[in-house]
């Protein structure tokens, strides 16, 4: 046996006695009828477990056999997945199309083609937002309601326009916003005539766990309670956040005049990060890029490991969701990391001033106190321990960043490559300047509220460039379904909802639809009587934030972010005009800002 072990193990010294002793060895003579190079492979590892000389030997006579059985073996694995993914994708889109009631119209699926369904699902997948806008323009338009295919929340029934308001007023026990949000049940839901779990478009379930930190009231409650109420008042702290983070990446005022290229996309999510998270986590948290860029990086990995685990039938999920949410899971380890000492530190600290004020220590005033403090008056372990606490931060980050960044980086790129940027840029600095020359540059509430040139870029920006999809979308949650206003009813757990773009593209609510107009929002105020609209106001044909009762509850808070961003770097940057904007992607049914995009920016020199 020691021989047999030590003997391949010495053959490795050079190749040349190798080839010799192969042959002296007489292996081919041992082994010559075994002609198929992939069942000799075979017998040699089969006979690895008895006698180790065997296995190289095997492994020898192999060698001129290689390209071969490397090319063979890649066919027959690539022949193997395409097929199985193939098999799998079909049977998921039959699965997804089969609870949509036959006699609605379906946009972008034809009956009479072969595997309708998948390739329905597929032009879902690439083309969707064009689908949206054709099936509004040739049914919503009729007030009627058709199919859309998407690929990653199934398909979706769209209601016409006159309905949105309806839609936007239902309860939540009858049509569920959250449904489709935080979902949790059982797996093997494609055997199931049930939609519901295949319908969540971020697969919470999956991609974050936790459906006791998900359910729960406690952020939604802040954020109304609190964050909003705090809105102006926390100015100056984000305008310093802001001043810190733009000097980080595009340059402070020693580097004035220096033009610097910089990603749109991912220059903006540093900025906002660190923004948001001063309100959220404080002073000294929110400086920490690690943690800014790990919350920033945790949104966009849930994101993209869910519409990765959209591909497969929810069977396969528990699975292939262990490798796919790896990403998401070690950017939520490192914000942990930091999140829980702070939050203990924080409890320690509130205790301890709630039983001596003379304690020496300020309670900070950001959403850890206010989560702390909320958390005292109640009782339960999922209200209280310290990882749920800090997880909810994560999941407010998940909430906060990546769509704030969106409509920044979406406010640079329209603004800087319309053909009249410069005018635009210019009446805008003048407004914010003028503006702020009555608060002696103070960035007061009052003052924002006053830039409606500025509101108003930022509010068209966002309705040319916006998410698109499907807009208020529900969960059919009643067990009867539910009747629509026409009479029709929509079956249990299907997904309703209205085609964003289609509203927010249509003529007779924004003439000359396509164009960015940067202050068709401004002239409406000033001469149409819509003094009291602004980015902030939802109506049925302005959809950024929803409309209703689940409208964003955070919107005041990132409008506000939004403006003292977008004002600071038309004050203190020069960005050069952009010869044309990218067009936004169109992935499943939204479209995001292209991550390539870049822009010159230079510290403007100050007169
Ligand atoms: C430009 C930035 C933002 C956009 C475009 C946006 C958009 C939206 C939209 C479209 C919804 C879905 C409403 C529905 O289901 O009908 C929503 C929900 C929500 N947003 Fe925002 N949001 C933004 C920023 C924020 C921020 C900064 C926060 C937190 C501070 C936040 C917290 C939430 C929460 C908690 C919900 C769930 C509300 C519910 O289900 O009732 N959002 N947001």
């Amino acid at each position: 046996m020691v021989r047999c072990s030590i003997g391949p193990l010495s053959r490795l010294a050079s190749p040349r006695t190798q080839t010799r002793r192969i042959k002296s060895s007489g292996y081919r003579a041992e082994f010559p009828s075994f002609t198929l190079p992939s069942l000799t492979m075979l017998v040699s590892i089969f006979n690895s477990s008895i006698t180790p000389t065997f296995t190289l030997a095997g492994f020898r006579a192999l060698l001129p056999y290689l390209p071969l059985i490397t090319v063979a073996t890649t066919v027959a694995s690539t022949l193997f997945f395409t097929a199985f993914f193939f098999i799998v994708a079909a049977l998921k889109s039959r699965s997804d199309h089969s609870h949509i009631p036959r006699d609605l119209p379906f946009v972008g699926k034809d009956d009479k083609e072969w595997f309708s369904a998948l390739r329905a699902n597929w032009r879902g997948w690439f083309q969707s937002i064009s689908l949206y806008v054709q099936g509004y323009q040739k049914y919503s338009k009729n007030g009627k309601i058709f199919v859309v295919p998407t690929w990653t929340r199934a398909p979706q029934i769209l209601l016409p326009p006159s309905m949105a308001t309806w839609l936007s007023m239902q309860p939540e026990h009858i049509l569920s916003a959250k449904d489709r949000t935080f979902d949790s049940g059982e797996f093997f839901v494609l055997f199931q005539s049930d939609l519901r779990l295949r319908d969540f478009p971020v697969q919470f379930k999956y991609t974050v766990g936790h459906p006791h930190i998900l359910n729960n009231d406690m952020v939604e409650l802040l954020i109304k309670r609190e964050l909003t109420k705090t809105v102006g008042t926390l100015n100056e702290e984000i305008i310093e956040e802001i001043i810190k983070s733009t000097d980080d990446l595009y340059g402070g005022s020693e580097t004035a005049g220096e033009w610097r290229e910089r990603y749109v996309f991912d220059s903006l999510a540093r900025a906002v990060g660190r923004v948001v998270s001063r309100v959220f986590v404080g002073a000294e948290l929110c400086s920490n890029m690690e943690y800014v860029n790990a919350g920033t990086n945790f949104s966009k990995m849930v994101s993209i490991s869910s519409y990765i685990l959209h591909l497969f039938p929810e069977f396969l999920k528990p699975a292939v969701s262990i490798l796919v949410t790896l990403p998401s899971k070690y950017y939520a380890r490192i914000c942990m990391k930091h999140l829980e000492p702070l939050i203990e530190q924080r409890i320690k600290d509130m205790r301890a001033k709630d039983a001596d004020p003379t304690y020496p220590w300020e309670e900070p005033n950001d959403y850890v106190s206010w989560m702390v403090r909320e958390s005292f008056k109640r009782t339960s372990a999922t209200d209280t321990s310290v990882y749920n606490l800090a997880y909810r931060i994560v999941m407010l980050n998940f909430a906060a960043i990546v769509t704030t960044t969106i409509a920044c980086a979406n406010t640079v790129l329209d603004v800087w490559s319309a053909p009249d940027a410069e005018e635009i840029v210019e009446e805008l600095r003048e407004e914010i300047m003028s503006v702020l020359s009555e608060t002696n540059g103070v960035w007061t509430k009052a003052a924002v509220n006053k830039m409606h040139r500025l509101d108003s870029t930022i509010r068209e920006s966002s309705r040319v460039s916006g998410i698109g999809g499907t807009s208020l979308a529900r969960q059919v949650r009643a067990t009867d379904g539910v009747t629509l206003p026409n009479g029709f009813v929509v079956p249990h757990n299907a997904t309703i909802g209205v085609s964003m773009d289609g509203i927010h593209f249509d003529p007779e609510n924004y003439p000359d639809p396509k164009k960015f107009d940067a202050f068709r929002f401004y002239r409406e105020r000033m001469e149409g009587g819509k003094r009291n609209v602004d980015l902030g106001t939802t109506s049925s044909k302005y959809l950024l934030f929803s409309h209703g009762i689940h409208s964003c509850p955070g919107r005041f808070f990132a409008i506000n972010d939004i403006k003292l961003m977008m004002g600071h770097l038309l004050l203190n940057y020069e960005i050069a005009p952009r010869p044309r904007r990218e067009p936004n992607i169109s992935l499943g049914d939204i479209a995001i800002v292209p991550e390539s995009a870049t822009m010159q920016i230079r510290r403007r020199v100050k007169a």
